[in-house]
C-alpha cells in the first residue's frame, strides 16, 4: 500500500471532514475490495495500450468496439454518481480509488507505489508505457508534472497535515525514454503555511527532470494539533 494513509486522523470535527469521507468498514473488507478491483484496472491500462498499438484489420476493431461498449454497460448497471473521493475508516486507513495518480480503480494511472522512507525521503517507481508518450518515444512534460506533483505532495504532507500545490517549477533536463522511470521528493525547508519541496524525475540514466514546489496548507485545513 502507498504512503497516503495519512491525513485520516483529521476526521470529524476538523475542516477535513467536509472533504475527506469517513466510512465504517474494516481495513480488511477495504483490502479485499482492492484486490478484486485493482486488477480490471490492469486489465483496462492493457486494454488503452492494445488500442494504441493494434494493428487487427477494421472489422475486428468495430467488433472489439462493440465488445467493450458491452462491458462498460454491464459495470455501469450499478455505480456511484460522481467522483470516487478520498475516504477513510476508524483504522486510519484510507484509500482514494479514483485518484488520477494512485487511484487502485483508476486505469490512467500508471501504477506507481509510494513509498516514504524514515528519513522521509518519499520515492516511487514506474514503467511508463506507451500511453504516456509525448515527443516521440518519450515521456510526455504533463506526465512527468503529474506523477512529480503527486509524490511531491506526499512529502509535503505529514500525518494529519494537508497540503495543496500552491506553484510548481520544473525544468525538463533532457528528455526521458518511455520505460522504467524513479521520482524521490523531499521537503527542503517549511515557512508558515508553505512546504518547499525538491524532487527529482529520473530514467535508468540519471536525472530528467527537476521540480520545486510550495505545497501550502490551506487556511481551512489549519488544526490545533
Ligand atoms: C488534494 C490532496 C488531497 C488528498 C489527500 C489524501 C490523503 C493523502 C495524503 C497525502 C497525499 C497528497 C498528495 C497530493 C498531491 C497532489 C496535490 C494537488 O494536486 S492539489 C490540487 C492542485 N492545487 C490546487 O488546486 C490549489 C488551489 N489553490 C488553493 O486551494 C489555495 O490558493 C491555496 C490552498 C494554495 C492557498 O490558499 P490559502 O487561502 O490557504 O493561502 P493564503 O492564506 O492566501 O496564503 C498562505 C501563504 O501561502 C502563499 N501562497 C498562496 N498561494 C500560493 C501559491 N499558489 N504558490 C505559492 N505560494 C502561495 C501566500 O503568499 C502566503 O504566504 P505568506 O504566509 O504570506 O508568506
Amino acid at each position: 500500500m502507498s504512503a497516503t494513509g495519512g491525513v485520516a486522523g483529521g476526521g470529524a470535527g476538523t475542516g477535513y471532514a467536509s472533504i475527506f469521507v469517513q466510512e465504517d468498514v474494516s481495513t480488511a473488507e477495504v483490502d479485499r475490495l482492492e484486490a478484486v478491483h485493482a486488477p480490471l484496472a490492469d486489465s483496462v491500462r492493457d486494454l488503452v495500450a492494445a488500442t494504441i498499438q493494434t494493428c487487427v484489420d477494421e472489422d475486428e476493431v468495430r467488433e472489439v468496439r462493440a465488445e467493450v461498449d458491452a462491458l462498460v454497460a454491464r459495470l455501469r448497471a450499478r455505480r456511484i454518481d460522481g467522483p470516487a473521493g478520498v475516504r477513510y475508516n476508524a483504522e486510519g486507513r484510507s484509500w482514494s480509488w479514483g485518484n488520477a495518480v494512485v487511484g487502485e480503480r483508476n486505469a490512467v494511472a500508471p501504477p506507481l507505489d509510494v513509498v516514504r522512507d524514515p528519513d522521509d525521503l518519499v520515492h516511487a517507481e514506474t514503467v511508463l508505457g506507451v500511453q504516456y508518450e509525448g515527443p516521440p518515444g518519450m515521456v510526455h512534460g504533463g506526465v512527468g508534472a503529474l506523477l512529480l506533483d503527486h509524490v511531491m505532495g506526499v512529502a509535503a504532507s505529514a500525518r494529519k497535515r494537508v497540503t495543496f500545490t500552491g506553484t510548481l517549477t520544473m525544468r525538463y533536463v533532457r528528455a526521458t525514454p518511455l520505460g522504467p522511470v524513479r521520482i524521490e521528493a523531499r521537503v527542503d525547508r517549511e515557512e508558515g503555511r508553505k512546504v518547499f519541496v525538491v524532487a527529482t524525475l529520473a530514467d535508468p540514466d540519471g536525472v530528467t527532470v527537476e521540480a520545486h514546489g510550495v505545497f501550502i496548507v490551506p487556511s481551512w485545513a489549519v488544526t490545533d494539533a
